[in-house]
């Protein structure tokens, strides 16, 4: 009998120079470079750049790279006739998983085995649209005027700036920024393995765009950041989250935000998100969230050896920004625009079929095919 890893649990499938998960001992490197090093010393654009060239930029190459992503902004007509006509009740991340597939079919460079060269300037107008299909989204169901794009602003000044239609206070664009940085890449998480996946056929870089946001919206990967919202809204208040948190437990009910295949302990990315999370609270002064979202932690701890994972935090933080809960794991979403297009350039360079097997476990091999009015 084969050993079959459930979930591939523990499997190696591929070396990869960008994202190191350290499960063990709750550390998380990009290209070599700490998390932490990387949201105090640098901005999203940067952090781009490391993962696409497995370097961090010098002022001239951050400057290139911030024009080059302000240049492709622009979404073409069919996708913002398509954005204007979705059913306003339709949720976000399906109509951006929808519209970064049309963009495949818009972009005239197209096709399956394109050079490295065309497949950066595919990853450049992502990452550069993605933000803007969510927030023209959410312009169009609310029945507003979808602004012009703006070249003078960074992603995520601007992604703000389109939603509100303001420009971002320097603190709330400081915020989403490090929320993009702490999000941009996590090894082979399942949207990023699915798009490697849809890579290894040498299909496209929209097809494994497509699939990979169809991966993350699942509640168990990163559509957990709006459950996290929906649970505290269910739970209402601080004196209630004890005997809910039991309930859940004892109905075998998953607390979002909670829980880890990798990490053994506390997410790294996690007291970041803490942190953020609890100064927006002081300053809005609202503090129920937060308190009650600790205190979630706390028993889960302590009950289970559960801790807190990236999406728990980030739901308070994009909540205290003002942002709709549906628009999370968009945002999600946009800041892993950077990893996915890095993998798939990744698994581009150095190809091999994606193909594991199965153990079949099914009907007696060889059954007659019983005629059909005896079935
Ligand atoms: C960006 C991200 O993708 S981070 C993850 C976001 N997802 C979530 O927050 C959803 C909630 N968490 C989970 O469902 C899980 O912890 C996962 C999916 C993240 C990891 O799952 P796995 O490694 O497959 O662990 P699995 O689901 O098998 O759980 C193992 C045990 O821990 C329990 N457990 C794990 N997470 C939770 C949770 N959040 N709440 C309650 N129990 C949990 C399971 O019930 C199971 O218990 P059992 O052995 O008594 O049956
Ligand atoms: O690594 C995972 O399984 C999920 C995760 O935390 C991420 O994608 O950021």
């Amino acid at each position: 009998m084969p050993v079959i890893s459930r979930g591939l649990e523990g499997i190696v499938a591929a070396e990869s120079r960008l994202g190191n998960v350290n499960g063990a001992e709750g550390s998380l490197h990009y290209c070599g470079y700490s998390i932490d090093e990387l949201v105090e010393h640098c901005c999203y654009e940067e952090v781009v750049y490391l993962l696409w060239h497995n370097r961090l930029p010098k002022l001239s190459e951050l400057k290139e790279l911030k024009t080059g992503l302000r240049a492709e902004r622009e979404l073409p007509a069919g996708v913002i006739d398509f954005i204007k006509s979705a059913p306003r009740n339709a949720r976000p991340i399906d109509v951006m998983r929808t519209a970064v597939s049309m963009l495949g079919c818009y972009d005239t460079v197209r096709g399956d085995l394109l050079s490295m060269t065309e497949n950066e300037q595919i990853a450049i107008k992502l990452t550069s649209q993605i933000g803007v299909i969510a927030a023209y989204f959410h312009r169009a169901r609310r029945g507003l005027e979808l602004p012009p794009v703006r070249k003078d602003l960074g992603e995520a000044a601007h992604f703000l700036y389109l939603l509100t239609g303001e420009e971002p206070t320097p603190d709330a664009e400081k915020t989403l920024d490090v929320a993009y940085i702490l999000h941009a890449e996590h090894g082979f998480n399942a949207s990023t393995f699915t798009a490697r996946v849809v890579s290894s056929t040498l299909s496209d870089m929209y097809s494994a765009i497509s699939a990979a946001i169809g991966a993350l919206k699942g509640p168990l990967h990163g559509g957990a950041n709006e459950g996290v919202i929906h649970m505290l809204e269910e739970i209402g208040s601080l004196d209630q989250v004890d005997r809910w948190v039991e309930d859940a437990l004892a109905n075998k009910r998953k607390i979002m935000g909670i829980g880890h295949r990798v990490y053994k302990v506390l997410d790294p990315r996690a007291p970041h998100l803490k942190k953020m999370a609890v100064k927006l609270s002081d300053e809005l002064g609202e503090a129920k969230w937060i308190m009650m979202s600790e205190r979630i932690a706390e028993m889960m701890s302590e009950r289970k050896g559960l801790n807190a994972n990236v999406d728990f935090y980030s739901a308070t933080v994009y909540h205290s920004l003002g942002i709709p809960t549906d628009l999370f794991t968009p945002i999600f979403a946009i800041s892993r625009m950077s990893g996915w297009t890095a993998h798939v350039l990744e698994q581009n360079a150095d190809n091999r079929l994606f193909r594991p097997l199965s153990e079949y476990i099914g009907r007696s091999l060889g059954t007659p095919v019983p005629p059909i009015n005896e079935r």
